[in-house]
């Protein structure tokens, strides 16, 4: 299990504390979370909107979450999640580990992870040995490149949108994206914060995103008015939560926190980051580097 740093320091950080007024000012508390590991990211493949289970080490991982978040005294008031399974797995995983499972939960589209485009299902290291790193490095972490649309002779094309879960969004399948940058993934998640998370925020409810590397990624650049040359530094590692501290103006009152054994997760992010270091060339890769 992963222990708590500081000597216990995260103890009692949850409690009571989805809206606090310490000195008169109110500080909302807001949990993300990049759901535990799932199938491809074990394989190093872009994952992406194909929708994959969780390894039994990710099903540890959103344990041992659900575990750090309740010894930390979190009760949560609602939970969000994206449609795609490992986001929501993760969800029910953490809620249970908490004894939890009550808490109402709502699923959107719009906390998807970024749609990858022609590159899903793709090795990363693969695709750096073709292309070089600086090229992944900037497909997967630069704010405002799309990498190459994914078109119907993609293998994971029909199953994507003849996905039945697709048939409840609030925009039309034909509208659905076919590939996003960062800043694309950010313009269609903002309509559901502020139309939707943030009204429950501000009535003071605990809140848990269970979401994904970039989805999360783009609302924490948001909340924290990260400049799109530094959110490339930015990297998220499966099953760890994340704290923002958020003013009334859910402005952040402190920087966000991981939550969990620090020395752990800086090895998790450092595991994502060398996701993208190239390997030897592997067959069936063709992308065009535009
Ligand atoms: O789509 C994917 O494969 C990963 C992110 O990949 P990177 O941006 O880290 O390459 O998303 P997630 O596992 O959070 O759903």
């Amino acid at each position: 299990m992963v222990g708590l740093e500081r000597g216990g320091g995260e103890k009692g950080l949850g409690r009571a504390l989805a809206a606090s007024s310490g000195g008169g000012d109110m500080t909302f508390k807001l949990v993300l979370l990049r759901h535990g590991e799932g199938a491809w990211n074990k394989e190093n493949r872009f994952c992406s909107w194909v929708d994959q289970r969780l390894t039994p080490n990710g099903i540890k991982e959103a344990q041992t979450c659900g575990k750090v978040l309740k010894e930390a005294g979190f009760e949560f008031d609602l939970v969000f999640t994206s449609i795609l399974s490992r986001s929501i797995e993760t969800s029910w995983l953490v809620l249970q580990e908490m004894e939890q499972e009550w808490v109402q939960t709502e699923s959107s589209w719009r906390l998807n992870e970024r749609h990858y485009g022609a590159l899903i299902g793709l090795n990363r290291a693969e695709l750096a040995s073709i292309h070089g790193e600086e090229k992944v490095k900037l497909w997967r972490r630069s704010y405002d490149i799309t990498p190459p649309p994914i078109d119907e002779s993609h293998s994971h094309f029909h199953e994507i949108y003849n996905d039945r879960r697709y048939n409840y969004c609030d925009v039309a399948k034909e509208k659905l994206p076919k590939a996003e940058s960062l800043k694309e993934v950010l313009d269609r998640l903002l309509p559901y914060w502020y139309d939707v998370i943030v009204p429950e925020i501000k009535k003071g409810k605990c809140i848990l995103i269970s979401a994904h590397g970039n989805s999360a990624r783009a609302l924490l650049k948001h909340l924290e008015g990260i400049p799109d040359d530094e959110i490339v530094n930015v990297t998220l590692p499966t099953g760890v939560p994340v704290l923002l501290e958020l003013d009334e103006n859910l402005h952040p009152v402190r920087p966000h926190r991981f939550l969990g054994n620090q020395e752990a997760i800086q090895a998790a992010i450092k595991k994502v980051e060398d996701q993208g270091k190239a390997a030897a060339p592997g067959k069936n890769i063709s992308v065009s580097a535009n």
